[in-house]
């Protein structure tokens, strides 16, 4: 069942178009990667979903209603997304990093909000840590309260760009192994990411772009076997040399 469907998405900054007629639908449960060079318009197109940024023409549906029909905040907590570089507040600790929504957005009350920060935390393995600053926090561990903070939203899609790249190598299997949990979990996903290993173990499909357009989809294990595409085969090998292709 469908969750998600872009159509005909266009999207620019100026006289660039970064969003070049953009069609594919997402399901429910599924895990979509999208992979693609540098600037082919991966961060764009996640952000749209969540209203980040406009586009231009086409349209954007969760749940077979437009995303420009939705309340922007409403939107805001059905999609949940995590950023890079964390986003995190420094000032507040990781429970308060989590909690914060819960009261502003969700209108949870204080004893409620923290009942359920403390269980995100913990889905997350990081309960102990739930009165740390971030700076008292590795990479690894700030993503995974980033991670919370997004979920104590009760997400129906989650939103990732590119999670684990701002992370020290060592670091990087924590964080994908609570997006195989969330997966595994039935989360429907929408994933940036060079992990390949994350990919070929865990995608329901991957996703393909360059230059704004989409070049080609389907499940992992066809596009790495028998792209269609010489440009896919020649990137994926690429990233598999780079990022490596292990089961993390
Ligand atoms: N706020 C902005 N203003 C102007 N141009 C932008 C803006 N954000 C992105 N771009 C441009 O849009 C294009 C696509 O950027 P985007 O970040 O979506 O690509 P990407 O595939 O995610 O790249 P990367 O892998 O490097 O993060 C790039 O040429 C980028 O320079």
């Amino acid at each position: 069942m469908t969750l998600l469907e872009f159509d005909d998405v266009h999207q620019s900054y100026g006289e660039e178009e970064v969003l070049d007629g953009i069609s594919f639908d997402v399901d429910r449960g599924a895990v979509e990667v999208i992979i693609g060079p540098s600037g082919s318009g991966k961060s764009t197109l996640l952000r749209c979903v969540n209203r980040l940024t406009d586009i231009d023409t086409g349209d954007i549906r969760l749940d077979g209603t437009s995303i420009y029909a939705r309340d922007e905040n409403e939107l805001r907590q059905q999609v949940g997304m995590v950023f890079q570089d964390f986003n995190l507040f420094t000032h507040l600790t990781a429970l308060e990093n989590v909690t914060l929504g819960l009261r502003r957005v969700r209108g949870f009350s204080k004893d409620e909000a923290v009942a359920d920060a403390c269980d995100q935390l913990e889905r997350v393995g990081l309960l102990e840590q739930a009165e740390s600053y971030p700076a008292e926090l590795s990479g690894g561990q700030k993503q995974r309260v980033g991670i919370a903070r997004a979920l104590a939203m009760d997400p129906e899609i989650m939103l990732f760009d590119e999670p684990t790249s701002a992370l020290d190598p060592e670091l990087v299997g924590e964080v994908v192994s609570v997006m195989r949990d969330l997966a595994d979990e039935g989360m429907t996903m929408l994933v940036v990411t060079h992990e390949m290993g994350f990919a070929r173990s865990t995608a329901s499909r991957l996703t393909f772009l360059d230059d704004g357009r989409l070049v080609e989809q389907g499940p992992p294990e066809r596009l790495f076997e028998r792209p269609d595409h010489e440009r896919t085969g020649a990137f994926l090998r690429r990233l598999t040399e780079l990022h490596g292709g292990i089961d993390r």
